[in-house]
C-alpha cells in the first residue's frame, strides 16, 4: 500500500542496491505525491476530499487510480535514465515513456486528463533526479559513493530540476504532431506553459512551492496547511494554461490576486486567509475554472521536498 499522506519531513528513500530498487522507490514517490496532492483540501476549485472542483469529468477516486496507473510508468523514466546525462537520445526516450504514461492514465481514466502536465513535470524531475551529477563527496562526508540512496542525497533539489530543464531542452524530434489547449493558449496569450516552465528548470518549484512549504512548516504550521500555502505560492506567480484555456485573462488574473491576497493576510491556516481562500474556490467555480496547472508543479515541489527534507 503506497504512503498517501507522506511524512511532513522524513527521508522516504533508503538505501537500496541497484538502479531498479532506486526507480521503483522513485515511482512509488512519484505516486505518493500525486495521491497526496489529490487528497489535499480545500484546493481552489481542483478535486480535493471535498469534491470535484471546477472538474466535471474528474472526481478524488479518478486522480487516485490515475495516479496508481501511473507508477510502472514514472519506474520506468526513472530506470531509462540510470547511468545517462542530459541528451536528445535521453528526451527522446523519455518522450516516448511519457506518451505510453498517457495511454496508460487516459485508460485508467476512462479518458479524462487527470495527469497530463503531471507526467510531465514528474517525469523530467525523475530522470533529473537519477542523471543529476552528484554534490562533490568532499561537501558530503558521511555518504559513500556509489551507493544509490547517498546519490540521491546528494544531489540537490535545485541540481535535479535544473538537470530536467536540461533534458527538457532537448528537442524531441519524434513528437507526433499533437496540438493541445496549452499550445494555442500559449501561443494566444504569449505565456511559456508547461514546456516553459521545465525548460527553465521549474522555477516555481524552486522559488515559490519549496520555500513558502519551508518557511509555513519552520512557522509550526501544521503539514496541510503548509502545503495549501505552497500551492497559492505557485499560484500567485505562475501563468497557468488551465485557468487560461478555461477562463482567459480574467482566470488567470482572478486566480494570481486571489492567491496573494490569501498569502498577504497570514496564509491558509489564518482565519481571515481561510475565509479569502474560500472566496477565491467559490470566485474560480462561477468562471469554471481551475489552476491544473499549479497542482501540478505542487505535486512537484513534494517531490523534491521527500527527496531533500
Ligand atoms: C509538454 C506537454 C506538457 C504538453 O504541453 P502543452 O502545453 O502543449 O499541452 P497541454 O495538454 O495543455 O498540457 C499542459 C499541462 O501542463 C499543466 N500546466 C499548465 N500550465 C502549466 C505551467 N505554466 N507550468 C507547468 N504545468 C502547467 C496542465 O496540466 C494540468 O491540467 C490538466 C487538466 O486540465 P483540464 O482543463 O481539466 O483538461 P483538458 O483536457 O486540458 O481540457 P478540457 O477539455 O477538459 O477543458 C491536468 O492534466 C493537469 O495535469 C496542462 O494541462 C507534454 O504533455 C508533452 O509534450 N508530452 C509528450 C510526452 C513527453 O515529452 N514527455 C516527457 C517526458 S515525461
Ligand atoms: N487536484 C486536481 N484537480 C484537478 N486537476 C488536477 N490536475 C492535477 N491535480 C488536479
Amino acid at each position: 500500500m503506497l504512503p498517501t499522506v507522506l511524512p511532513a519531513s522524513r527521508h522516504l528513500l533508503p538505501a537500496c542496491p541497484t538502479a531498479r530498487a532506486r526507480a521503483r522507490r522513485l515511482g512509488a514517490l512519484a505516486t505518493a505525491v500525486l495521491i497526496a496532492e489529490a487528497e489535499l483540501t480545500p484546493k481552489p476549485a481542483l478535486v480535493d476530499r471535498r469534491g470535484r472542483g471546477a472538474h466535471t469529468d474528474l472526481d478524488l477516486d479518478l486522480m487516485r487510480r490515475s495516479a496508481r496507473a501511473l507508477q510502472s510508468g514514472f519506474e520506468a523514466m526513472a530506470l531509462c535514465a540510470a547511468g545517462q546525462r542530459p541528451s536528445p537520445q535521453l528526451r527522446e526516450r523519455l518522450a516516448q515513456l511519457g506518451r505510453d504514461a498517457e495511454v496508460a492514465m487516459l485508460a485508467a481514466s476512462a479518458g479524462a486528463n487527470t495527469h497530463r502536465g503531471a507526467i510531465w513535470a514528474l517525469g523530467l524531475l525523475l530522470a533529473g533526479a537519477v542523471a543529476s551529477p552528484e554534490v562533490p563527496p568532499s561537501s558530503l562526508p558521511r555518504l559513500a559513493v556509489g551507493d544509490t540512496a547517498a546519490h540521491l542525497a546528494a544531489v540537490t533539489a535545485d541540481t535535479i530540476a535544473h538537470t530536467a530543464g536540461a533534458i527538457a531542452r532537448h528537442p524531441d524530434r519524434l513528437a507526433p504532431p499533437n496540438p493541445s489547449h496549452g499550445a494555442a493558449v500559449c501561443a494566444r496569450y504569449g505565456v511559456s506553459g508547461a514546456r516553459g516552465e521545465a525548460c527553465a528548470g521549474f522555477p516555481h518549484v524552486l522559488h515559490h512551492g519549496l520555500p513558502t512549504l519551508r518557511a509555513a512548516r519552520a512557522r509550526g504550521l501544521p503539514e496541510d496547511s503548509a502545503r495549501l500555502d505552497a500551492l497559492l505560492a505557485i499560484m500567485s506567480h505562475l501563468d497557468d494554461t488551465c485557468l487560461l484555456h478555461r477562463g482567459g485573462r480574467d482566470a488567470l488574473l482572478t486566480a494570481q490576486v486571489g492567491a496573494s491576497t490569501v498569502l498577504a493576510l497570514g496564509g491558509t491556516s489564518t482565519p481571515a486567509g481561510s475565509r479569502a481562500l474560500h472566496r477565491l474556490d467559490a470566485q474560480l467555480l462561477a468562471l469554471d475554472a481551475s489552476p491544473g496547472g499549479s497542482a501540478d508543479l505542487l505535486a512537484a515541489t513534494l517531490f523534491l521536498d521527500a527527496l531533500h527534507p
